[in-house]
């Protein structure tokens, strides 16, 4: 499998020198995945303290504040059940909690960037809510030349999930791919992928299951169109 968003220069590329410590080992495991498969799964990866202030943040959020969730880029908000019946609430940063989520993504992007040269520009992120049966179908978060989306982040915030409850991530390797690898949606667990590059869905559960899910973009600004837009 080829991966055009990376220039062949990452192959050679050697962990950047003078970063801070913190969360680099967890970051690194997760570039050199990225470079050899083009997806990460990673195992309670987050700070504890993180993911439990993003669990309790998320069940205090009232349900009216979740909107229903759109298909693509929020400005393009378009509501298709037969495809997704998830509801989300994009994060802005005001909040605490919102804020250490987005530090940390933004640690983890810059990390990124130095090590593979990923020309990673802005984040954008939103807590998700599958009802029991909710599902999203397989799909892309991008297409190539479409959009700007390029490195897809996805968290799950359910302690204690048991694999009969169903729910699972499966992510497919290419577009012929009906097996997949599934993950299991539990507390801790992050998952990156290249957005252009594996359709993925979300089975349905028996039971509510909570995420957050992110997307990396690259700046693909020109004369007259300012990106991100506002
Ligand atoms: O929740 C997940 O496991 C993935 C969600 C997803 O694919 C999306 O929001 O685009
Ligand atoms: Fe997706």
């Amino acid at each position: 499998m080829s991966h055009d968003a990376f220039s062949a220069d990452i192959l050679h590329s050697a962990p950047a020198p003078g970063l801070p410590d913190g969360d680099d080992a967890l970051y690194e495991r997760i570039a050199a995945d990225l470079q050899q498969q083009g997806f990460s799964v990673q195992h309670n990866a987050l700070p504890a303290a993180m993911t439990s202030a993003l669990y309790q943040y998320q069940r205090e959020l009232s349900h009216e504040y979740f909107a229903e969730a759109g298909i693509g880029r929020k400005q393009k908000f378009h509501k298709n059940e037969a495809v997704r019946t998830d509801k989300v609430c994009w994060i802005d940063g005001t909040s605490s909690t919102g804020d250490i989520w987005l530090q940390w993504c933004a640690a983890l992007q810059r990390y990124l960037n130095r090590r593979l040269f990923m020309g990673l520009f802005s984040f954008e992120s939103h807590f998700a809510h599958y009802r029991p049966g909710d599902f999203y179908k397989r799909h892309m978060d991008a297409f190539r030349g479409e959009s700007n989306r390029v490195l897809s982040l996805v968290t799950y915030l359910n302690p204690e999930w048991q694999p009969q409850y169903g729910g699972e991530l499966v992510i497919y390797r290419d577009a012929e791919d009906t097996t997949g690898i599934s993950v299991t949606p539990a507390l801790g667990t992050v998952v990156l992928f290249l957005s252009e590059s594996f359709p993925h869905e979300v089975k349905p559960a028996s039971t509510d299951r909570y995420s957050i899910a992110g997307w990396f973009r690259v700046n693909t600004s020109i004369n007259n169109k300012v990106d991100p837009p506002k």
